[in-house]
């Protein structure tokens, strides 16, 4: 099938579309009777989430370049083997190599449920190995629902074990920043990182009214996004990440990055991590998955981090 002079589209199941633009960016365009959901293959992308009936639940930047090969400003980067700078190197992106990275469609299956399924897989190449020296594959399932749940598994296939790092990197859309709570994160040991690294332990509701950079430890499984403004509550269930990121420049920083300027307003990031000491260690030939799934409720709905 075609569409527009320089978009070609094709119908690969019931329920999902590939669409090719000549910058030689491929998204999949999946609609079923519970959600409509984009995925770029670049990074493995997923750069909205719909439910029925609701709005977008998540952010992506006006002002984001969509180059092969330069990252994405928005929806839901995977980072991998490094989440942030490079350790060492600050000519490299941040958050990874495989952000950047063209990965292969594996599967696309319709469920009987009405829900779909698709598969995305990539792993090490000349160009991975030649800054991160090991061999690895990845594979990311994405489930398109009345939720959003994502599958990552990385699997050590180098000679020898492995440390990487790695975190679903979401930007959610909100309604007023100043307006909206994370709830989930009482109790845990946090770091500050814009204001000198100063170690507290959260009290109550998180707030997030600039700029936020905030490591949280021990984070428990399920953390959730109070949105008064635009009426809705959002719930992150998590398995195997042990830190939450929340992060949002304000609008100092924000006016400093072209791709981001005075869109700062409209998103937080709250992103499921495993870095540093929680860095995952694998063995030779060993498979470790994390997952996030994410769902909405009308505002009011989770009072807590563990409804
Ligand atoms: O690469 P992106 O999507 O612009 O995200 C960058 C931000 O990602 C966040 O996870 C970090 O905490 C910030 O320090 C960083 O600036």
């Amino acid at each position: 099938m075609e569409t527009a002079a320089h978009v070609h589209v094709h119908q690969l199941s019931q329920t999902v579309r590939m669409a090719s633009e000549p910058a030689g960016l491929s998204v999949l365009l999946i609609e079923n009777e519970q959600a409509r959901c984009l995925v770029y293959l670049q990074g493995a992308h997923v750069a909205s989430f719909t439910p029925n009936g609701q709005g977008n639940l998540l952010f992506m930047s006006p002002y984001s370049a969509y180059e092969k090969g330069k990252p994405f400003r928005g929806g839901i980067p995977i980072c991998f083997p490094w989440f942030g700078k490079h350790p060492k190197r600050d000519d490299l992106y941040l958050h990874g190599l495989v952000r950047t990275k063209a990965w292969e469609l594996r599967e696309v299956n319709d469920i009987a449920d009405g829900s779909t399924k698709i598969i995305l897989a990539t792993e090490d190449d000349e160009c991975t190995r030649s800054i991160w020296p090991h061999r690895f594959s990845l594979q990311l399932t994405i489930t398109v629902a009345a939720f959003l749940r994502l599958e990552l598994q990385v699997t050590n296939a180098d000679e020898q074990p492995i440390s990487f790092e790695e975190a679903f990197h979401t930007y959610f859309h909100i309604g007023s920043l100043p307006d909206c709570s994370i709830t989930g994160l009482e109790g845990c040991p946090v770091v500050d990182r814009a204001d000198g690294n100063r170690e507290y332990s959260q009290n109550g509701l998180v707030f997030v009214g600039g700029e936020f950079v905030r490591i949280f430890e021990h984070a428990g499984p399920v953390v959730v996004l109070h949105d008064p403004i635009l009426g809705r509550t959002i719930r992150m269930e998590q398995e195997n990440l042990k830190q939450v990121f929340v992060w949002n420049p304000g609008d100092e920083k924000a006016r400093q990055n072209p791709e981001v300027l005075d869109a700062w307003k409209d998103f937080v990031c709250v992103e499921q991590v495993n870095s540093g000491k929680a860095a995952v260690v694998l063995e030779k030939g060993r498979t470790h998955q994390s997952t996030l799934q994410i769902s909405s409720l009308p505002y009011g709905n989770l009072t807590g981090g563990h409804a």
